[in-house]
């Protein structure tokens, strides 16, 4: 069974075609995430699959179930991170978490470990408004896992963590993900999509341009490699020389081989005791979304 499965799927504001007849199909136990520029329409796409939002035209099935009208059947099962100001007011980081908790029928217990898991356990006394925007973001994100659904979606659930933060979420998301959760989220961090991610969705006007793992991505992208050899150890007449090279050039860092072949210049490279300081930089997820959108990516 798909964990989502999305048909023809359209909303449309007013004459903006937010999204514009997208198919989807995401399997038990995937890892995906929806990247796009701003406006892409990435939330309102979730948002239909969330069952929060009515569709103008498509179908689309959850774990099984049609998505909307809002079906009750699928809230114990699927999780959804709110925005921070969805929070109940003037409750305390463990009330606002442990009410949560209630609505599932899911123990204090439970509760409180979702807040030392988030790394919240030293402002569970704290107010929900008192909270930092990362804290808030953490809090938001323990409400959506602490009934362990099957299916969770995080729309940018990093935007407001420092590096830390960042990865200890990213370790999180993974080991729900190795217990065989769907995890669904949307990103403005490639390198975060190409950690994490099974596949993704990128997105664009409305459409999903290319749905793939983050490996076949790049390598449709047929980019070729660039290798920068350090400074003085070869001159832009030798590099240009080394066969499968296409193209050089020089700044203050070194020089810059662009080549089809990499592991034959390195080894060119290596035969001629000429390897010092090089690095072999091949595309990323980033150049992916470069050459899909037209655009970089601005978070
Ligand atoms: N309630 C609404 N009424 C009118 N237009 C809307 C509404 N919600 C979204 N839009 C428009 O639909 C388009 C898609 O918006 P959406 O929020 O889905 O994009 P997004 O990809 O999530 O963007 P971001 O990366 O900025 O979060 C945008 O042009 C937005 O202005």
């Amino acid at each position: 069974m798909s964990a989502i499965h999305v048909t023809g799927l359209t909303k449309r504001y007013g004459d903006l075609v937010a999204v514009d007849g997208v198919d989807l199909d995401v399997a038990e136990g995937e890892f995906v995430g929806v990247v796009g520029p701003n406006g892409a329409g990435k939330t309102t796409l979730l948002e239909m699959v969330e069952g929060l939002r009515q569709p103008d035209a498509g179908v689309v099935e959850v774990l099984g179930e049609p998505a909307w009208p809002r079906n009750p059947r699928l809230q114990p099962r699927i999780g959804v991170q709110l925005q921070a100001s969805s929070f109940f007011e003037r409750l305390t980081a463990r009330e606002q978490i442990r009410t949560f908790a209630s609505l599932y029928g899911v123990g204090r217990a439970t509760a409180d470990g979702w807040l030392e898991r988030v790394g919240l356990t030293d402002k569970a006394e704290s107010r929900v408004e008192d909270l930092s925007g990362g804290q808030a973001q953490r809090l938001s994100i323990a409400c959506a896992l602490v009934h362990d659904p099957e299916l969770v979606f995080l729309d940018e659930p990093t935007a407001a963590l420092d590096p830390q933060a960042r990865r200890n979420l990213w370790d999180l998301l993974s080991s729900i993900n190795d217990r065989g959760r769907t995890v669904v989220l949307t990103t403005h961090y490639m390198d975060e999509a190409e950690a994490l991610c099974d596949r993704v969705a990128v997105m664009d006007n409305g459409r999903i341009l290319r749905f793939d793992t983050p490996a076949a991505l790049v390598r449709g992208l047929d980019a070729p490699a660039r290798i920068r050899v350090a400074p003085g150890v070869l001159s832009l007449a030798q590099a240009a020389a080394i066969p499968g090279v296409t193209e050089t050039r020089e700044d203050g860092d070194g020089v810059v081989l662009v080549t089809r072949d990499p592991a034959g210049v390195v080894g060119a490279l290596a035969a001629s005791d000429q390897l010092d300081g090089v690095a072999v930089q091949t595309a990323t997820l980033e150049d992916v979304f470069l050459s899909l959108t037209g655009r970089e990516y601005r978070a």
